[in-house]
């Protein structure tokens, strides 16, 4: 145990995002592990949230349209978030909900490989994309098949339209290859959908370079732009032009305000918008971006495979035989660990009521995730032995 307790100081000691972690507004008594379900409140965000609705609403009203920024935040905000995702600015849009976004990511798809019936979809994918594929398939003539994720090549068929994929499984917390899958996919003729919602913020993703089709993807997980925090799209640059997606909104028109009655497409990633944008979330989402200033995503990458493995290897050494980790070893894996437990949802209740905060997903899985701006190894080994303590 005393090796454990060293090896963590040590590890805390000489980590180089040690000092991000005073960016967060974090309780000293809790182990904060759902980071990936909601991210924890950076402390500049209430102040600049505040003055957003005290001075911008309160004071300019209508002039913050364009005296504070408020027109383009979607696009201006998407810039942001695109280099933690391997965009180039202009590719990424912020606003609505990441269901929404799977629906015009689907349409979208569907309209741009006309012939083409068939959506595969990732069997273990977040329920949402399943369920707004399918919709979005009745209400285009398409198919929907679910298939697991390491059996697209084979699966894949000329009538393949689109492969919805997520990158990393919220579940098991397996990362899957973007390279090979998106490369599989392409060359069946075929556009693929990645949700990034466990993966952006957690690790590098490499869109461009991958010349992913479309990536959508939560922004109140790792990006901690707070309960409900608007998703961001993102859209391969070539295939912008020929974007036709199915929300028109006024937003989304070339000359929004020209009220002209026939709808014209915007010219750049402003044509994947659709209504007014949600002005206090996103301004919360770019507050909480400054925590992301200096933050180098390559060292993230390094502390969330150090803290997954220091925690497993703390979990092996102080709950032998009581839990099994269903999150891969090798590198293969997001910044989660998930355990499978007998009786894990009445075992994460005693761990949240004794202060480690991860959390259960039916039907055995102990989940806990690990944020590598603010979360320590201390906090890693402090999870497993209140683990231990629970299951003795
Ligand atoms: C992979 C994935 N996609 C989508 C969502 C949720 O989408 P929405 O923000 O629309 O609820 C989640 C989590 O809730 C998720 O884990
Ligand atoms: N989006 C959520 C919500 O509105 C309430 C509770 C949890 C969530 C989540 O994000 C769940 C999460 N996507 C998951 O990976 O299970």
């Amino acid at each position: 145990m005393s090796d454990l307790r060293d090896w963590a100081e040590q590890a805390d000691l000489t980590d180089p995002l040690a000092w991000v972690r005073e960016r967060f507004d974090l309780d000293d008594g809790v182990v904060y592990l759902d980071g990936n379900s909601l991210g924890a409140l950076p402390r500049a965000v209430p102040a600049r949230v505040a003055e957003v609705i005290s001075h911008q609403w309160g004071r300019l009203r209508i002039r913050s349209w364009s005296e504070s920024g408020w027109w383009d935040a979607p696009q201006r905000i998407g810039d942001r978030i695109a280099p933690l995702v391997g965009a180039r600015p202009g590719h990424v849009v912020v606003g609505d909900s990441t269901s929404v976004n799977v629906f015009r990511a689907v349409v979208s798809a569907l309209r741009m490989t006309p012939g083409r019936t068939e959506v595969l979809v990732d069997a273990t994918t977040f329920p949402t994309d399943g369920y707004i594929t399918e919709s979005a398939a009745r209400m285009t003539g398409a198919r929907v098949r679910a298939v697991r994720p390491e059996d697209v090549p084979a699966e894949l068929g000329p009538d393949t339209a689109l492969v919805l994929l997520n990158h990393v499984d919220y579940r098991t917390g397996r990362l899957w290859d973007m390279g090979a899958l998106t490369g599989a996919v392409h060359s069946a003729g075929a556009r693929v959908l990645w949700d990034l919602s466990h993966s952006g913020g957690a690790l590098p993703v490499e869109l461009d370079r991958h010349r992913v089709d479309f990536a959508v993807g939560c922004t109140y997980k790792y990006l901690n732009g707070g309960p409900g925090a608007p998703a961001y799209l993102y859209v391969r640059p070539d295939l912008l032009p020929e974007l036709d997606q199915p929300l028109t909104g006024w937003c989304s028109h070339a000359d929004p305000f020209g009220m002209e009655p026939r709808y014209r497409p915007a010219p750049g990633i402003a044509r994947a918008r659709a209504g007014t944008p949600e002005i206090i979330s996103l301004l919360t989402l770019d507050a909480a971006l400054d925590a992301w200033d200096g933050v180098d995503i390559a060292q993230v990458r390094q502390k969330s495979l150090a803290l997954t493995e220091f925690f497993v290897r703390c979990v092996d050494e102080l709950v032998p035989g009581r839990v099994r980790s269903v999150t891969p070893a090798d590198e293969s894996r997001g910044s989660q660990v998930s355990l499978s437990c007998v009786d894990a949802e009445t075992v994460m209740k005693e761990l949240i009521a004794r202060g480690v905060v991860g959390d259960y997903r039916p039907p055995d899985i102990l989940r806990f995730g690990f944020t590598p701006l603010y979360t320590r190894h201390v906090d890693a080994l402090r999870a497993a032995e209140v683990l231990a303590e629970v299951l003795s």
